[in-house]
């Protein structure tokens, strides 16, 4: 079966000061597959500084390796021209951390949407253009006549990052880069957003790197993981040995470092019954003699148990389980 994207031993040094002396090793001898047919969501993690973002600009072609290739359908990305370069620049895209930054404040959603239709010539004509932006939109989970029209401040966090996904769905991507695209998104939003790109990848065959620092985020989302240090693989593998097992030392410590809840915060008045699907300190839950809070924070209605709530790491940390099966996530999303 063919590669979509094969990096090998990529690295990236970075010069710095006024002699060009100082220099930085962003990534080291990074090597990863990523097969065309079989769509994917890869998870690369690590603290700050260890290099992801610096693997986010080199996939993305904003920046070249020091040393190693990638290759993409089995071409070096550094050596596309022409017509090559521009399918790469439209099969390779991204969303990005901040939700409000790729937003014109003077321009509406359409334009923002019909950008790059008009640069990669996706429509035969304005009807075209404008079906195809409802489709993507719709794709994204939200009601295109809710949206087009609006502009920038009239759009919650949430709306803005599901119209970012929708802009990159437009030009049919390949691969999704989305480097942290939940980290500035409360959490009530960030599920939705997750979900939507699980279904890019399931529904629209994409592959998506989902770059974070956040295991739990990461271990719902992704099948696989890459765990970065200073630039380097600590560890590597299926997500759910790698964070529920994880044997190398900083895979301890990042998984050990997921937060506790916070005992003092009460998140709903009534007593609720506990969902099937994950327990959660109360009757049916599987760490209900051993959770530390239990009861009265885990058995709220509408149901807590959203990605990256801080419960639902704990429990990760406490067991090494999740509270939620995986399979059970668009279960737990508002409705
Ligand atoms: N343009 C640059 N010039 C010099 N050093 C850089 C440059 N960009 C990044 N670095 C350094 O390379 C290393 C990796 O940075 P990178 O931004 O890739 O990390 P990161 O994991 O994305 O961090 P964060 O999560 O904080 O964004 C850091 O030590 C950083 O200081």
């Amino acid at each position: 079966m063919a590669d979509l994207l094969r990096l090998e031993n990529v690295s990236k040094v970075y010069t710095g000061g006024l002699t060009g002396g100082r220099s930085t090793i962003a990534l080291r001898n990074f090597s990863m597959t990523l097969k065309e047919d079989e769509p994917t969501i890869l998870t690369v993690a690590g603290e700050s500084g260890s290099g992801k973002t610096t693997l986010a600009m080199l996939l993305l072609g904003f920046i070249t390796p020091s040393a190693g290739q990638i290759i993409y359908r089995g071409k070096n990305v550094a050596s596309l021209h022409g017509k090559e370069r521009l399918a790469y620049r439209r099969e390779v895209q991204a969303v990005f951390q901040d939700p409000f930054a790729v937003f014109n404040p003077f321009y509406t959603v359409d334009h923002l949407l019909s950008v790059p239709i008009k640069h990669f010539k996706l429509a035969k004509s304005k009807a075209d253009a404008r079906d195809k932006m409802e489709e993507a939109l719709t794709a994204v989970g939200l009601r295109p006549e809710d949206i087009l029209g609006r502009f920038p401040h009239q759009l919650s966090g949430g709306q803005r990052q599901r119209i970012n996904v929708a802009r990159a769905l437009l030009l049919k991507p390949r691969l999704l880069i989305a480097d942290e695209p939940v980290s500035m998104v409360d959490a009530s939003l960030r599920a939705t957003i997750l979900e939507t790109l699980r279904n890019l990848q399931r529904d629209h065959g994409v592959s998506i790197i989902y770059i974070t620092h956040d295991l739990t985020t990461a271990y719902h989302i992704a099948k696989s993981i890459v765990v970065l240090y200073r630039g380097a693989v600590m560890e590597a593998g299926d997500v759910d040995a790698v964070i529920k097992d994880p044997q190398h030392p900083y895979t301890q410590l990042l998984v050990d470092s997921i937060p506790w809840p916070n005992l003092d915060q009460r998140w709903g008045a009534q007593p609720i019954k506990v969902r099937e699907a994950g327990g959660g300190g109360g009757e049916g839950c599987r760490f209900r003699s051993r959770c530390p809070v239990a009861m009265d924070i885990c058995a709220t209605d509408p149901p807590l148990y959203r990605i990256g709530d801080s419960h639902t790491a704990s429990c990760f940390r406490y067991d090494r389980q999740p509270l939620v099966a995986r399979e059970n996530l668009s279960e737990l999303l508002p409705a």
